[in-house]
Order: C-alpha cells, then sequence, then structure tokens
C-alpha cells in the first residue's frame, strides 16, 4: 500500500495507507461511532464534503453487497479507518470496499490511531482535513497553509439533490417527499406503506408541491448548514398548515427555522448508531441512528407554534418537534435507522395516522 497523510488544520499531521482513489481531497473532518453500517454510512449523501472517521477498529469485514446503499452515487470527500479489512467475509459481498471506493474515486487512509483523532475532533471540534494523494511526498506545513486558507464545498444540498422529480407508485396515501440528499432508507419505509410518492428537486416551490394533490409531505435528510437554503425555508413555511408534515434530520431542521426557531451548528456532531433519545410524550427512550452537526436551539422553541417531542439523553438537545395547531413534526434523527436500530420506525407509521385523520377531518369540512 502506498503512504498518504491525513493533515489537520490544527497542524496534525497523521501518516497511514491510501486505498480507495489515489486522488487527494479536502473535507470537514467528522467522525461516527457506528458499529456496523459503514455501507451506508458512507453512501449517506448528508456526508457530502465531509471526510469520515470510523471509531470501530475495523472496517470492511462484510465487504460491500448489492442491497445496502442509502444513494446511488458518493458525496463523501474521504473515509478513514484504523485497520482495512482487505478480505471481506459474507454471503452477501460483492466486492472489497478498497475496490468500490477506488470505483468510486472516493480516497481512504488506514493504519492510523482513530482514537487519537477522535479526542482531537472531540476537543477541538470539528476540523478542516486534506487526504494527500497516493504515495505523494508533500511539503507538510504549506499543506497545512493552504488548507487553513480553504473554503469546503458549499451549495452542498444541490450536488445530492436531484433535478427532476419521479414517481415511485403505491396504492396508498400520495406523498410528496423533497429530496435535499435523500437516504434510500425514507423512501423504502414510505413503500413498505405503499405511499404512492413523487420525489421532487430540493428547490421544488410550495405550489408545485401542493399541485401535485399530496396527502402529505416529507422533507428528507441532507447535508451541510440549514441556514444554506433558505428558499427551501420560504417553501415549508408556505405549506406548514396546507398538508400533514413529516421532516427528517435537515427536513426536522427546515421546518423548525421556517416556524421562526434557530439552528446553530454542534460541536463535533451526533453520528452513531446507539444515541439515546427520550420521547417526552410517552417517557420512553429510545436507541437511535444519528448523523447531524447542527441542532435546533431549545431556547428558540419557546417563541414559535412548535413544542419539542424529543431530547439527546447525551447531551440534552432538541431531537424532535411537532406543532402545535397543524399536523406537522419532525425529528433530528433517523427513524429509517439505514443503518442502525429500527425502535423509531413507528414514526412512519405516524406520519400515516397523521394523513389518515386529516383526510377525515377534510371529509367532515366538505
Ligand atoms: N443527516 C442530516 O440530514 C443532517 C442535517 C444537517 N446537514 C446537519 O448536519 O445537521
Amino acid at each position: 500500500m502506498k503512504t498518504r497523510y491525513l493533515l489537520l488544520e490544527d497542524g496534525t499531521v497523521f501518516k497511514g495507507n491510501a486505498f480507495g482513489s489515489e486522488e487527494g481531497s479536502i473535507g470537514e473532518v467528522i467522525f461516527t461511532t457506528a458499529m456496523t453500517g459503514y455501507q451506508e454510512s458512507i453512501s449517506d449523501p448528508s456526508n457530502c464534503g465531509q471526510i469520515l472517521t470510523f471509531t470501530y477498529p475495523m472496517v470492511g469485514n462484510y465487504g460491500i453487497n448489492p442491497d445496502d446503499f442509502e444513494s446511488i452515487e458518493l458525496a463523501l470527500s474521504g473515509v478513514v479507518i484504523r485497520e482495512l479489512a482487505e478480505q471481506p467475509s459474507n454471503f452477501r459481498s460483492q466486492r472489497t470496499l478498497d475496490e468500490f471506493l477506488k470505483a468510486k474515486n472516493v480516497p481512504g487512509i488506514e493504519g492510523i490511531d482513530t482514537r487519537k483523532l477522535t479526542r482531537i475532533i472531540r476537543k477541538h471540534g470539528s476540523l478542516k482535513g486534506k487526504l494527500t494523494k497516493a504515495g505523494e511526498e508533500v511539503n507538510i506545513e504549506q499543506e497545512i497553509e493552504k488548507l487553513k486558507a480553504s473554503i469546503i464545498l458549499k451549495n452542498v444540498v444541490e450536488q445530492v439533490s436531484i433535478t427532476r422529480p419521479y414517481p415511485s407508485p403505491g396504492r396508498g396515501k400520495r406523498v410528496v417527499l423533497v429530496d435535499f440528499g435523500m437516504k434510500h432508507g425514507i423512501l423504502r419505509e414510505l413503500n413498505k406503506r405503499d405511499c404512492d410518492i413523487i420525489v421532487v428537486p430540493y428547490n421544488t416551490s410550495a405550489k408545485e408541491i401542493l399541485g401535485m394533490s399530496p396527502d402529505g409531505v416529507m422533507l428528507s435528510n441532507g447535508p451541510g448548514d440549514p441556514t444554506d437554503i433558505p428558499k427551501a425555508i420560504e417553501m415549508v413555511k408556505e405549506i406548514i398548515g396546507q398538508v400533514p408534515i413529516f421532516g427528517v434530520c435537515l427536513g426536522h431542521q427546515l421546518i423548525s427555522l421556517a416556524s421562526g426557531a434557530t439552528s446553530f451548528k454542534l460541536k463535533f456532531g451526533h453520528r452513531g448508531g446507539n444515541h439515546p433519545v427520550k420521547d417526552l410524550t410517552t417517557g420512553r427512550t429510545e436507541l437511535t441512528s444519528q448523523n447531524h452537526g447542527y441542532a435546533i436551539d431549545a431556547d428558540s422553541i419557546a417563541s414559535t407554534n412548535l413544542e419539542i417531542t424529543h431530547i439527546a439523553l447525551n447531551d440534552g438537545t432538541v431531537e424532535g418537534v411537532k406543532h402545535t395547531k397543524y399536523p406537522v413534526f419532525s425529528v433530528q434523527f433517523h427513524p429509517e435507522g439505514s443503518s442502525g436500530p429500527e425502535d423509531s420506525a413507528h414514526l412512519f407509521d405516524q406520519f400515516i395516522e397523521l394523513m389518515n385523520a386529516n383526510e377525515q377531518k377534510e371529509s367532515l369540512h366538505a
């Protein structure tokens, strides 16, 4: 294996082995504590522009299979692991992680101390990082100076959303699913419930969405800072009160911002497969799959028509809200799992129930 460096903007240098693409990249270095599900994490479009570190010490051991993708193309900038399993063993495996990342042109580094890296990120917050080209010896000080001055991808939602609507037919509720960088898991959960889905691009207007006569609108997850897409916030403002809405992750942040709340960047984000979240309406705690760098400010919710329904037990931040007047609710975590626990899959049933109840209400008024 050729040598590769991971350089951080604080001056830290890790020397490891290159795998995946020979090319270099820059990105925001983040970490996930998920112990399985690397294929799903790597293909989650919410990681656009990010270099993803796995704290689990061996990655790649069950290979890459045809079933577990969360997107068609990869959006992330790089992968950092302690030890790459070169010979996967699993009946579904079709290729190795290394082969897959080569084919998708994503660079990886292995053989570095990911515990040390994670401690640095936890201490300083997420950092900009650079993965050097495989085998290239660089002037490290110069590269770090360049990295400090560099700007990481902007308009990330635009890069991962679709450009034209497409249908995913069913015989049940008509759902317009707004794709901000949607994980396929959301589509799978709606399909399982036989929804008649139209997936639309992130910049679809409220008028166009309502013109599709939806029973409900689902707002997907997606990468980046939610305040970077003000038009989407406007669109959500216009559909609140018109139609039942369910938001996941970025979708949750957009519903909150559209209602007058504010967002902030977490120091190092929540990424993993076992984040405990308390549902304040039932008192029940569920283990959740999470992948977010931003969160909604709890205090800012007081002056809105929203109420907090879920909180993260690790740090007390907001993990879910619902509207006090309209059938609108959202969660910051991933009820679709993909990968991760399925404790919260019932929220998709709640969305169906909300659409049914709304239809009954409308027919009473007809
Ligand atoms: N998975 C997501 O939708 C993440 C939302 C947003 N990009 C964040 O980092 O907070």
